[in-house]
């Protein structure tokens, strides 16, 4: 039992042990598998954590390369912000900041060309505010083109002093308490003026024209509650105009403290001290820029002013002349610069050839005109020979100012181009008359060499005709309108030769030039449609007025010292702005006329110098039985001679009170005569005339004014064989003319105021009768009724008359000896007389009476005076009757 038990005790405790040892394994795999699990757990949280980890830095890398990128952005917006700062439309406020952005944007608002800004707020708030912008506003634009107005009534233009000194360059107005309608009605005129040039050259806005036609026009209006009732009805729809329509038009409102109409061009901007916020910059907020310090202004304003009124730099006239000269052929042009561009330094160069051919110059006194044709001429005479090119230069002006072309006493020198020169002339539109006469004798002559080659123009003619030469011919009239003021006929044949040689002058190389100081020139012109047609060529100065088209106002602002060039006749797109260099100094000139002139060709003549403030000096002679009288007013200098043939009438009459130039003429012929001798006249070819004129002269003087004594005894002392008489021996002359010479001599009776004869002294028969004999009266009689007298009353005939030279005596007093019913247009005028030879002219001339050289007057010449040629021995028939 014992033992059974103890086998069952034995069995139970194997059982026991076998199961503890089972449950021991058991829980050893259990617990290895446990720690396995915890192993992959473990795994498993290191691999999530790593990979938690990773995409952390990975979105972190991407935030950074986000944000990054964002702020290179606003960053480059900033920079592209800032770099339009500087731009006409926009202006800067200040600065805006994103939300969450850390850069700072510029607040740029737009202005001009594009709207108003309007500012609410506590006035010296916005004050601060406008200043910082019309100060922008004038540093961003061209100095000169931006012009102020300020309506300031409570501090009466106070809060904008600072910009006061605009006014040197009239860029800043200032309009007072009650100016506001006025002030508003002038903008509106001003709108509508613009819109009308807008319209008319096809565009939509003023900006779209080049140049532009007015400044932009800032109107700065600094209202309050104060002054709200300036603001009328009436004055109201005027801003509404300006608000609405004056965008376009470069007019732009900024202010504040009135009721501005709402409208899409107004940009709102709201203030707060240092703060503002606008739709314009998305409602964001913006800090402003400190506002300027009034030295600030003040100097920037000073700046502008100043160089508003000197202008852009100056062009050097050294820069228009060519690397060598008269290098230039002027078969198809004559080309040549005159200044250099707007902009840069190019140099503009303008032509003259078959388009365009002529050129009108216009601008007012002081602008520039004479400087311009300087430079002109200057680059043209550098690049051309004077075979290429020949001048003819007139100025109608009082002044001298192509005087300088010509040889004077200080310099010898001349421009070799030159053929004529006027100056002085403004009196006497007879010599403009005579030069386009003798441009229009060249015009005939080219047009017929043309005929004879076969050629349409200048160069086929030089092309066909290469031994010629056939210089391009530029004829320069400044101050032309004088030439053609005045209904008569000087005016009737100068607008007629113009208008020929402007239509066929292009083709034969003849070039007009006319240059006017105002208006009045162009308007001479104006109703000649096709005369001004053909000039198409235009140049204007500053403030010139009519010179390009109607429409085309660039003249108006363009700086001083340049000029709006344009060769299509003055449309607005053929406008090129030009800066012209000082070409008047005379030191520079005269370097570049010395270098041409002592390139010119041996034997090159000086210019005939027409100067209507000297005294031409008596000639030598006037040719064979022809008495010289003055000098013509014509290209030539020629002097005007009657010839004393033995035809009815060929006396010659002086009439006037001048007894100077009465002398002088009287003088001048008697001394012509007196010199010329058989020899010459048959050198001259002329024959002997049958009726024996072949003998010298027979002179008589004839004095019945003591006022001319001493001229006249001098005249007869230096007349060969020259008898004399006065009042107490005029009978003895009349007495004397029954010995007078035979047939074969001529007589020269020089009567000094006939109109004082004595009575019973008959000049009639004398002068009816007397050429046909030889006897010749060249007198002076002070009034043409004098004259009549003389010659049997009122109502006698008067060709025993068959010349006559009139000082003071106005025209209609000529009637009864002039061919023209009412006598000739006669303006008498110091030392010039109207001529008129019966026989030969259709219409009187003017000429200049010559002064006598004093060894003309000292003793009977013993031989000519200056070519010395023939000596004629005293007439011993002057020892009879004669009184010396
Ligand atoms: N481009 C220029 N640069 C420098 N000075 C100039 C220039 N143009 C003109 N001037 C000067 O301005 C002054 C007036 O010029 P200019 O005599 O040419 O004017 P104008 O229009 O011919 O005047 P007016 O009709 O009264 O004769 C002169 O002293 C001249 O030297």
């Amino acid at each position: 039992m014992a033992s059974a038990r103890s086998r069952l005790v034995a069995e139970v405790r194997a059982s026991l042990a076998a199961a503890r040892g089972q449950a021991r394994t058991a829980s050893a795999v259990a617990e290895s598998r446990r720690a396995a699990a915890l192993d992959r757990l473990r795994a498993v949280r290191d691999a999530h954590l790593a990979c938690v980890n990773g995409l952390g830095a990975q979105r972190e890398r991407a935030r950074r390369a986000i944000e990054a990128d964002f702020v290179a952005s606003a960053r480059r917006l900033a920079d592209e912000l800032a770099a339009h700062e500087p731009d006409l439309g926009v202006v800067r406020l200040g600065t805006v900041a994103a939300p969450g952005c850390p850069v700072l944007m510029p607040a740029l608002v737009p202005l001009l060309d594009h709207g108003h800004l309007w500012f609410t707020g506590a006035a010296s708030d916005v004050d601060s505010v406008v200043r910082l912008v019309l100060l922008r506003v004038l540093g961003a634009a061209p100095p000169g083109s931006v012009r102020l107005t300020v309506y300031d009534p409570e501090r009466l233009g106070g809060t904008l002093s600072g910009f006061a000194p605009l006014g040197a360059a009239s860029l800043v107005r200032f309009v007072g308490p009650g100016g506001l309608a006025g002030a508003l009605d002038a903008l509106v005129d001003e709108i509508q003026r613009l819109n009308a040039l807008v319209l008319a050259a096809g565009h939509t806005s003023v900006s779209a024209l080049a140049p532009r036609p007015a400044p932009w026009s800032v109107v700065v209006l600094l209202g309050d509650a104060a002054t709200a009732d300036e603001l009328t009805p009436a004055a109201s729809a005027q801003l509404d105009r300006v608000v609405r329509l004056g965008p376009p038009c470069g007019i732009h409102v900024v202010g504040r403290g009135l009721p501005l109409p709402s409208s899409p061009t107004v940009v709102r901007v709201s203030v707060d001290g240092r703060r503002a916020v606008s739709a314009a910059v998305a409602e964001l907020p913006i800090t402003l820029d400190a506002p300027p310090s009034a030295d600030e202004i003040a100097a920037r304003c000073r700046a502008v002013a100043s160089a508003a009124t000197s202008g852009p730099p100056a062009a050097t006239f050294s820069s228009l002349l060519p690397g060598s000269y008269w290098t230039c052929v002027a078969a198809e042009e004559l080309s040549a610069p005159v200044g250099t561009s707007l902009g840069g330094s190019s140099l503009v160069s303008i032509g003259l050839g078959d388009d365009p051919p002529h050129a009108l110059i216009g601008g007012p006194s002081g602008s520039g005109k004479t400087n311009m044709v300087y430079a002109w001429l200057g680059a043209l005479c550098a690049r051309y020979s004077p075979d290429e090119l020949a001048l003819y230069l007139l100025d109608f002006k009082e002044g001298v100012s192509f005087a300088r072309f010509a040889p004077s006493v200080r310099d010898e020198s001349w421009l070799p181009h030159v053929r004529l020169v006027g100056v002085n002339i403004n009196n006497d539109r007879e010599f403009g008359l005579a030069l386009l006469r003798h441009l229009g004798d060249e015009l005939r002559r080219r047009a017929a060499a043309a005929k004879r080659f076969d050629a349409t123009k200048l160069a086929e003619l030089r092309a066909e005709d290469p031994g010629s030469s056939w210089p391009r011919i530029v004829a320069v009239i400044d101050e032309f309108q004088v030439l053609l003021t005045g209904r008569d006929a000087v005016t009737t044949e100068a607008v007629t030769l113009l208008e020929d040689l402007a239509r066929r002058g292009r083709s034969q190389g003849i070039h007009l030039v006319l240059a006017s100081q105002d208006v009045s020139g162009i308007e001479a012109l104006w109703g000649r449609a096709g005369l001004v047609a053909q000039f198409t060529l235009r140049v204007a100065l500053p403030k010139a007025r009519r010179i390009l088209a109607e429409t085309n106002l660039a003249a108006e602002t363009i700086p001083r010292f340049t000029a709006v060039v344009n060769a299509d006749s003055g449309v607005p797109p053929a406008n090129q702005v030009v800066r012209v260099p000082d070409a008047s100094d005379r030191t520079t000139w005269r370097a570049l006329q010395h270098a041409l002139w002592s390139r010119r060709q041996s034997g090159s003549q000086p210019p005939r110098l027409f100067d209507g403030d000297a005294v031409p000096s008596l000639p030598p002679s006037g040719g064979p039985g022809a008495a010289v009288l003055g000098e013509t007013i014509d290209v030539g200098a020629r002097p005007a001679v009657f010839p004393l043939t033995r035809a009815p009438g060929r006396n010659l009459a002086v009439l006037g009170t001048r007894a100077t130039e009465a002398t002088a003429i009287l003088s001048a012929a008697a001394l012509s005569l007196s010199v010329v001798d058989r020899q010459e006249r048959q050198a001259a070819g002329e024959q002997p005339d049958p009726a024996g004129e072949a003998g010298p002269p027979l002179f008589s003087v004839v004095c019945l004014d003591d006022g001319v004594l001493p001229a006249a005894t001098a005249l007869c002392a230096a007349l060969p064989g020259g008898r004399f008489f006065d009042r107490s021996t005029v009978a003895d002359f009349v007495a004397s003319l029954d010995s007078s010479p035979g047939p074969s001599s001529q007589h020269v009776v020089i009567g000094f105021a006939w109109d004082a004869r004595p009575p019973g002294i008959d000049l009639k028969p004398l002068l009816s009768r007397g050429p046909e004999q030889g006897i010749h009266v060249l007198g002076w009689w002070r009034t043409v009724a004098r004259l009549r007298d003389d010659l049997g009353g009122p109502g006698s005939r008067t060709d025993a008359i068959g010349g006559w030279v009139a000082l003071d005596v106005h025209g209609p007093d000529l009637s009864p000896l002039s061919p023209q019913p009412g006598g000739p247009t006669w303006y008498p005028r110091e030392r010039r007389a109207l001529f008129f030879d019966r026989s030969t002219d259709r219409a009187p001339q003017v000429i200049v009476p010559y002064e006598i050289p004093p060894d003309r007057l000292t003793a009977p010449p013993t031989a000519l005076p200056s070519q010395n040629r023939g000596v004629r021995p005293t007439d011993a028939a002057n020892a009879d009757g004669g009184t010396r």
